[in-house]
């Protein structure tokens, strides 16, 4: 039974479209639905809508208002007459990584960067695309009046209005979290002197607009940002996300500046800001090393489950897409440790959900030089939902672990949101959260040893890739 009006949250993610319709009130979820995106990191923005249309149909009777959340970072351009100038780059596409590197040098170095922007930027940013798009494809880029973000373009098809948040605004590259303003000097640098326009920046809770339906459309935010404001994330709390990223991210009062680019000084959807890391190899580690040992991602978890931890000594690298943190975009996976005694397939599941999550226990430490204490870890994403997961997570992070029941935490996030928009309220409605299981930390000891094998393998591995390149 809903007590208040309904609202509708969108996450248009990576690998999908998720829409959630709930109770203003209450949070309660009433009403769910889902559509594939193609596997691709290259994608014609029509793609989301035609998803969000599946995903949505027969959804949104009664909703009065919706939210937006969606991957960060997607370069989406378009020209005068508002089309599509080329498929958007995504987050997780890395032919930036040149163009990164030009960047970071040319604007003086990893503090300036994290100085001027909060971050510095690493292919997934959009400075980094639009510096590409420069270089290689100069006549599309003159063709570039407007530069979007998968969040914004989706509001924009929603009401018509170029508009975006803070959260999502801070993973452009030329954005200040800090001062709450565009860099509009770091764009026209990134891309050779063009000035393409780009979306208001909207308060927490501001409205965007309305749908053709009148639906209110809230400002909508990043994936990341929208996931921070289902879970309410407080002092002491971490989010670990295990989506086709790999995200760790806490929130804070004051802005970030890590110049060493572990972290990114991101915004978040609220008014404050959100510390984050991330990978790119999380939940398609499991899906690779399931294939790979010839079972589906319950036999992983199967497999995992009866091995020791530690894997038998057997160490995965799990850069299958090359990888982000650390920056290595051209990397490899690499498996350590290989004895006749220890090459079971046990092991090697094991040793695939370590190594996706001792990436992100490394990169959380450095989340921890950068203004956020972690007294517990709330585990969410696709992957949350893996036994083998929730049973190393503990061991692996050595900190007490929440898995909160299963849901789609960035859609939720996005229709809380939108409540907080219609309700236009000081703060944002009170939803109770629910977490379904609460695991104590694993052994401390155990927590060190593997963060640490992971990274004296890493560092074993970039010598080799550095003496290659030589
Ligand atoms: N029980 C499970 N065990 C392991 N992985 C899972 C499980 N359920 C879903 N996943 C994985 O979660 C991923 C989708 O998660 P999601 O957070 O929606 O990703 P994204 O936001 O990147 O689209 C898929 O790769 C899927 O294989
Ligand atoms: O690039 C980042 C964060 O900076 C990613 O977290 C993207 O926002 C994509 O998220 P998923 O679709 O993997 O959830």
């Amino acid at each position: 039974m809903t007590t208040g009006p309904l609202v509708a949250g969108v996450d248009s993610s990576t690998q999908s479209t998720k829409v959630v319709v709930c109770d203003a009130a209450t949070g309660a979820v009433v009403r769910t639905g889902r559509a594939a995106h193609p596997d691709t990191t290259e994608v014609h923005p029509q793609v989301w809508w035609d998803a969000f249309l599946e995903a949505s149909a027969g959804l949104l009777d009664g909703v009065q208002a919706i939210g937006i959340g969606g991957q960060q970072h997607g370069m989406v351009t378009l020209d005068d007459s508002g089309e599509v100038v080329r498929p958007a780059l995504l987050w997780n596409d890395i032919r930036s990584a040149a163009a990164a590197g030009d960047l970071v040098a040319e604007l003086g170095g990893g503090d300036v960067w994290a100085e001027a922007v909060g971050s510095v930027p690493v292919p997934s940013f959009t400075v980094t695309k639009l510096r590409w798009m420069a270089e290689h494809e100069p006549e599309l880029a003159d063709r570039v009046a407007h530069v979007l973000l998968p969040h914004d373009w989706l509001t924009w098809k929603l009401t018509g209005e170029a508009v975006t948040d803070r959260g999502d605004a801070s993973g452009t590259g030329y954005f200040s979290p800090a001062t709450s303003t565009y860099r509009e000097d770091i764009l026209a640098k990134a891309f050779g002197g063009r000035t393409p326009r780009l979306p208001r920046v909207l308060d927490p809770r501001e409205t965007a607009g309305r749908t053709e339906d009148g639906i209110l459309v809230s400002a909508g935010t990043g994936d990341n940002m929208a996931a921070a404001l289902a879970l309410e994330l407080g002092e002491g709390d971490v989010a670990v996300s295990l989506g086709t990223s790999g995200t760790v991210f806490g929130v804070c009062e004051s802005a970030p500046a890590d110049p060493t680019g572990i972290v990114a000084g991101f915004a978040d959807a609220t008014g404050r800001f959100l510390p984050l890391a991330c990978t790119l190899n999380a939940a398609r580690v499991l899906t690779a090393t399931a294939t790979m040992l010839g079972t589906d991602l319950a036999g992983l978890d199967r497999l995992a489950l009866a091995a020791e931890p530690g894997a038998g000594g057997l160490t995965l690298l799990p850069y299958l897409d090359g990888e982000r943190t650390p920056n290595l975009p051209d990397a490899v996976g690499s498996l350590h440790g290989l004895r006749r005694t220890n090459m079971t397939p046990e092991n090697l599941a094991r040793a695939a959900v370590e190594g996706m999550l001792s990436g992100l226990a490394v990169a959380l430490d450095a989340l921890q030089d950068n203004g956020i204490t972690a007294r517990r870890v709330l585990l969410i994403g696709g992957a949350a939902q893996s036994e083998a997961v929730r049973a190393v997570a503990p061991t692996v992070f050595g900190l007490p672990i929440a898995v909160p029941e299963p849901a789609e935490h960035v859609a939720l996030g996005a229709a809380r949101q939108a409540a907080w928009a219609l309700g236009g309220t000081g703060e944002p409605p009170a939803w109770a959260g629910n977490i379904r299981l609460q695991l104590p930390a694993g052994d401390a000891a155990v927590a060190h040893e593997l963060r640490q094998r992971h990274l004296d393998i890493r560092e074993l591995v970039h010598h080799v890739d550095t003496r290659e390149d030589t």
